[in-house]
């Protein structure tokens, strides 16, 4: 992998035109224009090749990623051809050290790459649809620029609190993006997502200005571990920034209904007040449970950014931490937490890669 990264780009985009020059019946299972589709390719190669020494993370992740490819209508026969085009790439770009070693080196791994895949997505098969088609019931613009999208789905969508799921908009077809669940799972099966119109951000901008109730989008299975371990009654610190705190809100809906008093802490970050859309909801919640605080950090008060905030309360190490939000406060704000002693097993939060496809 390390001769492939410098080269990344150039290996993605020969990678995808030996695919569709030579398996031409698999271009329409991509989108039209494959600019992030190009780094999710290498992404999911990196994160692979990063957990290669623990076999459960990496099962997991390839369970997931088998599973979630099943709305793109992927088959089992389509592997062996993108496994061709793969090591045709990686073989023209990484020529100096490719030798029949290597090749074989990649072909077994590969193959048991695909074959997890294969296997979770036909178990999966067994029990979910590939995706679910879902209504827009209700869309509520509480910025210029946030919106929050409750929909119906058509067939009862399983997930947890914490977790998010990927979701696809009619004005680009294929083009899928993640967003958290802003509730726990409730009673009347609707589920709401919070939504920041991102610069050149397709799927975001049509959600928040171009959606409207009877708009039909569809939903791709949920994923995440950021969940609740209801096993224990430890305190929970929660860190989330923007539009982050979505998935926050339903962890604590979760703690709520699970009916333990364990502490719950919410910081809750912003650029400004303005962009605290959600504060209301939060501090209602906050007079209905009295094991819950939150508190709104905002940048320009305060002069100090969502993580540093944290710092100044606590102790911390006996709580579990989650954190949400863009991928920088998620790196910092770990930073933070392992800076003042919480162990790094007890932080929380969704793969910095998968937050990437958050945006847009
Ligand atoms: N599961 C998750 O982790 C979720 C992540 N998101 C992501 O959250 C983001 C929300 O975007 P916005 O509302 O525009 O957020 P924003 O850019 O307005 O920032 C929100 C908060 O994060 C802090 N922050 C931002 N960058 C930071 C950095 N480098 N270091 C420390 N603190 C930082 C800010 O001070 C602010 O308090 C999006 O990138 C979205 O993809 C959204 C929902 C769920």
């Amino acid at each position: 992998m390390d001769e492939v990264a410098p080269v990344a780009d150039k290996v993605t985009s020969y990678f995808y035109a030996l695919l569709f020059v030579r398996h031409p019946d698999l271009r329409p299972l991509f989108p039209a224009a494959m600019d992030a589709q190009r780094d999710r390719l290498l992404k999911a190669l990196l994160t692979a090749a990063e957990h290669i020494d623990n076999t459960e993370i990496l099962v997991t992740y390839l369970q997931n990623l088998g599973r979630g490819h099943r709305k793109y209508g992927t088959r089992p026969e389509h592997y062996p051809a993108v496994g061709e085009c793969l090591l045709g790439a990686l073989s023209r770009f990484a020529d100096r050290i490719w030798d029949e070693e290597t090749e074989a080196a990649w072909v077994r791994a590969y193959t048991t790459i695909s074959q997890v895949m294969i296997d979770a997505a036909a178990a999966d098969e067994l029990r979910a649809p590939a995706w679910w088609y879902a209504e827009v019931v209700s869309h509520d613009l509480r910025t210029p620029d946030v919106a929050v999208v409750t929909v119906r789905t058509d067939q009862p969508y399983p997930f947890r609190a914490g977790q998010y799921t990927s979701l696809e908009t009619p004005w680009w077809p294929r083009v899928w993006r993640h967003y958290s669940f802003a509730s726990a799972p409730r009673s009347d099966g609707l589920l709401s997502f919070h939504v920041k119109a991102v610069a050149a951000g397709w799927v975001s901008n049509a959600l928040v200005h171009r959606a409207r109730p009877g708009d039909i989008l569809r939903l791709g299975p949920p994923a995440g571990s950021m969940t609740v371990d209801h096993t224990t009654d430890s305190g929970l610190l929660c860190l989330g920034g923007g539009t982050g705190i979505a998935p926050i809100k339903a962890l604590v809906e979760d703690v709520a209904e699970h009916g333990h008093r364990r502490p719950v802490e919410v910081f809750y970050g912003a650029r400004t007040d303005h962009d605290l859309y959600d504060i209301d909801t939060m501090l209602r919640l906050q007079q209905s449970h009295s094991w819950l605080a939150v508190r709104p950090i905002v940048d320009q008060q305060a002069h100090l950014q969502l993580p540093d905030a944290v710092r100044e309360f606590g102790p911390w190490n006996e709580y579990d931490a989650y954190l949400s939000g863009p991928p920088g406060m998620i790196r910092n704000g770990v930073d933070a937490l392992m800076d003042i002693g919480v162990p790094p097993e007890r932080i929380r939060h969704d793969a910095v890669e998968d937050l990437v496809a958050l945006r847009g």
